[in-house]
Order: C-alpha cells, then sequence, then structure tokens
C-alpha cells in the first residue's frame, strides 16, 4: 500500500449480506417498483446489477434485459469510471431514447459516480438499488437499505464463510 487508504478502510464499518437477505431485499424493492411499473425492460449495471435485475425482473415479470457495463472499483479502490459496453440500440428503441418506461438496477450507490452516468445516458428512467449510501441517494427513485457512508457492503458472492474469532480476544 502506499498509505493511501481505500473505500473499504475509509468506510470502517462492515455490513455482510446474505444471500438470503439479498433475495429478501431484492423482493422488498420489487413490491416497491410493482407500483411504479410498468416497465418494458430492465437495464443492469454491471456486474453488481445482475444478481438484483434477475430476482427484480423475475418478480415484474418482465423478459427483456440488457445491459450497461461500467467499472470503476478495483475491489474497493474507486478509479475513473469505464464504460465498457453501452446500453443497446433496441433498448434505447424500447424507452424512446430517454429510457421511458425502463428499469435501471444495480445493488447499491455509494458515491453517486456510477448512478449518474447512467442516468445521463437514459435521463426518463427509473433507477432502483438495493441498498444506497447517503451521497448516491439523491440519484436513486426506489431503493431498501440506506447504510451509513463510511459502511462497506459486503456481498455474498464477494464472501465465503471463514472462521471468526471470538470477542474476548479482540474481534470487532
Ligand atoms: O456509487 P459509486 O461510488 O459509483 O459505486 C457504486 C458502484 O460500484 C460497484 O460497482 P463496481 O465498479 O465495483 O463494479 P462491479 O459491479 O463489477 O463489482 C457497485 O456495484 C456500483 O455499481
Ligand atoms: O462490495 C461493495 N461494497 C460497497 O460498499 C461498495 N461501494 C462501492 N462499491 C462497493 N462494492
Ligand atoms: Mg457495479
Amino acid at each position: 500500500m502506499n498509505g493511501e487508504l481505500t473505500a473499504q478502510e475509509r468506510a470502517g464499518k462492515a455490513f455482510p449480506v446474505s444471500w438470503d437477505q439479498f433475495h429478501r431485499d431484492c423482493r422488498a424493492l420489487t413490491w416497491r417498483l410493482n407500483e411504479v411499473g410498468p416497465f418494458h425492460a430492465v437495464i443492469a449495471i454491471t456486474r453488481g446489477g445482475l444478481v438484483p435485475a434477475a430476482i427484480v425482473a423475475r418478480e415484474l415479470g418482465v423478459r427483456i434485459i440488457d445491459t450497461v457495463c461500467i467499472a470503476s472499483y478495483d475491489h474497493d479502490k474507486q478509479g475513473d469510471l469505464q464504460v465498457l459496453k453501452g446500453i443497446s440500440d433496441a433498448a434505447m428503441k424500447l424507452g424512446g431514447g430517454t429510457g421511458k418506461g425502463l428499469l435501471i438496477v444495480d445493488d447499491l450507490v455509494d458515491t453517486g459516480k456510477t448512478g449518474k452516468l447512467v442516468r445521463e445516458m437514459l435521463p426518463d428512467a427509473h433507477f432502483a438499488t438495493v441498498y444506497a449510501k447517503p451521497k448516491g441517494r439523491p440519484l436513486v427513485d426506489t431503493f431498501i437499505t440506506e447504510v451509513s457512508q463510511d459502511t462497506w457492503i459486503f456481498f455474498p458472492w464477494d464472501t465465503a464463510l471463514s472462521y471468526h474469532p471470538p470477542l474476548r480476544d479482540g474481534a470487532a
């Protein structure tokens, strides 16, 4: 390390999410989205948005799913945003060029940089995330759980069960 703190180190607090919890939170998100739709298509922000997009699309009965592929974090270090694949012409057409009737899904908003970029591509789309941190929250139309900016969310696809030392031995 070159002395710079990673986003996770800056965050300090850990919010681990199990598959069960994630599935429940995605279903809760769908309950809210069901009041807003119907949607022509779901646009998943990869990769983190793929898992909630699959669950939400299944619950809403939406069969058309497109991706916008954006990378910014190398594990927990945020770099420049890279759009690796844009939204397809077919999905753009379904949203009338501005995203009307489209549902953008991601796992979370943190600083909001990723969400802001996608909103610029689809200004009239509905943007939903499962989790939101305060800086990114104003960008999101619908979300389920807010965590503080200094929390790092650990998703089930990034983690594995492992031994945890007892509290009396200094575990946090
Ligand atoms: O609000 P921001 O500060 O922009 O951060 C949020 C984004 O960061 C994560 O994606 P990441 O770039 O790590 O890629 P991944 O989805 O492939 O893991 C997460 O899935 C969001 O898309
Ligand atoms: O797994 C993750 N947890 C987070 O809290 C986060 N913020 C940005 N990118 C993130 N990825
Ligand atoms: Mg992502």
